[in-house]
C-alpha cells in the first residue's frame, strides 16, 4: 500500500491573471513533518487551501489518501487546516470551539487540549472575538494539535504569539509527534525557529517548486569556510558560491559542498573554520537564486533579503 497521504500532479491553480501555482507536482508521505516554505505570495495557502479542498485546482490532480478531497466527506475528517486567519462563529469560546472539534475529529484528545490551554493560559470562558491575537492563535494552534489528525496542516498559526508560546508549540508538537505520529505540513517564516522539527523541506517560489528534499540531506549540502581570504578562497574554488562575506584579510563564504574527511582535515590544517549554513540561509538562497538574484550574494545582500523573507506581521 502506499505511503503517500498526498499526492499532487500537475497543478495549476489560477486567480484571473494570477498563477498561484504553476503545474507543480509532489507527494506527501505517510507519518513525516514538512516544512513548506517560501517568500510572501509564492503560493503556501493557495496549496493548503487546495489540498484541503477550500480551493480547487484549475488543472491537474489532487489526490488525498487516494481520493479528490472536493466534497469527500471521508477524507475531510481526517485533515485538520489551521490557517493564519481561522476564524470562528461569533460568540463562540474557546471551550466551544474545542467541543466542536471534538464532535468533529475521531482521534480528538481533549485532555491534552485543556492541558494545552492551561500552558498557553488561555481564558476557555471568554469570546474567541474578545481574545487577543495571540490567544486566538493558540485556540487554533490547540485545535490543530489535539485534533490529532492524520494529516494537519498549519499554516503560519501563530501570528502574534510571544516567543515562550511559539517554543510551547514547538515542544508540544514534536512530543505529541512522537507518541501520534501523523503527518504534518507547517507553513512558516520563522525558519530558524522550526528547522529541528521539520523532517523534509518544500520550498515554493511564485507558485513552483523550487526544494524538496529531506531537511538533512538539504543541511549537510553546503558548509561556510572562515580564514584568512586567500587561503578560503583557494579553498572553495571550483565550488558554487552561495554566499560571501569579507572583512579586511579574513573571509567566510559559504559554498555547495559535502566535505569529505580528508578535505575537512585538509582544512583544519589551513588553518580554516568550516561552520553549518542554517536551513533559513539554504531555503533564501534558493529563493534568492529562482528570483534571479544572480549566484553568489554579498552577505549584505543575503542579511536585508533574509530580514524581508522571514518578516511576520505581528
Ligand atoms: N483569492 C485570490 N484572488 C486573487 N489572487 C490571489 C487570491 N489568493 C491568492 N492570490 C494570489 O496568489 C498568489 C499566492 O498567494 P498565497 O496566499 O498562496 O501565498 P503564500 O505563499 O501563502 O503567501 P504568504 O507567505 O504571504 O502568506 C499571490 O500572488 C496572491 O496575491
Amino acid at each position: 500500500m502506499s505511503e503517500d497521504v498526498v499526492r499532487v500532479t500537475d497543478l495549476t491553480r489560477r486567480y484571473k491573471d494570477v498563477t498561484a501555482l504553476d503545474t507543480i507536482s509532489l507527494t506527501f508521505r505517510k507519518d513525516r513533518i514538512y516544512g513548506l516554505l517560501g517568500r510572501n505570495g509564492a503560493g503556501k495557502t493557495t496549496l493548503m487551501s487546495v489540498l484541503t479542498a477550500q480551493g480547487f485546482p484549475s488543472d491537474g490532480t489532487v489526490e488525498v489518501f487516494g481520493e479528490d478531497p472536493y466534497e469527500n466527506e471521508a477524507v475531510l475528517r481526517r485533515l485538520c487546516f489551521i490557517r493564519e486567519s481561522q476564524k470562528y462563529p461569533d460568540n463562540f469560546t474557546p471551550a466551544q470551539a474545542f467541543r466542536a472539534a471534538s464532535l468533529f475529529f475521531e482521534g480528538w484528545d481533549q485532555e491534552f487540549a485543556l492541558r494545552l490551554a492551561e500552558d498557553f493560559q488561555l481564558p476557555q470562558k471568554r469570546q474567541i472575538k474578545k481574545l487577543s491575537r495571540g490567544q486566538l492563535s493558540a485556540v487554533g494552534i490547540i485545535i490543530g494539535l489535539a485534533s490529532r489528525a492524520e494529516l494537519t496542516f498549519f499554516d503560519e498559526p501563530y501570528l502574534g504569539l510571544d516567543a515562550v508560546a511559539r517554543h510551547l508549540f514547538y515542544d508540544h508538537l514534536v512530543r505529541d509527534y512522537a507518541e501520534h505520529p501523523r503527518t504534518v505540513v507547517l507553513s512558516s517564516h520563522l525558519i530558524d525557529e522550526v528547522a529541528n522539527l521539520l523532517e523534509h523541506v518544500v520550498v515554493i517560489d511564485r507558485g513552483r517548486i523550487i526544494m524538496n528534499d529531506d531537511a538533512e540531506a538539504v543541511r549537510g549540502s553546503a558548509v561556510t569556510v572562515s580564514g584568512p581570504a586567500g587561503v578560503v578562497a583557494s579553498f572553495v574554488s571550483g565550488r558554487e558560491v552561495l554566499f560571501e562575506e569579507r572583512l579586511m584579510n579574513t573571509a567566510s563564504v559559504s559554498v555547495r559542498a559535502q566535505l569529505s574527511v580528508a578535505e575537512r582535515r585538509e582544512a583544519a590544517e589551513l588553518g580554516l573554520t568550516l561552520g553549518q549554513v542554517s536551513l533559513q540561509q539554504l531555503v533564501v538562497h534558493a529563493s534568492l537564486a529562482h528570483s534571479g538574484g544572480g549566484m553568489a550574494a554579498s552577505q549584505a545582500a543575503m542579511s536585508a533579503f533574509e530580514a524581508e523573507f522571514t518578516e511576520v506581521s505581528r
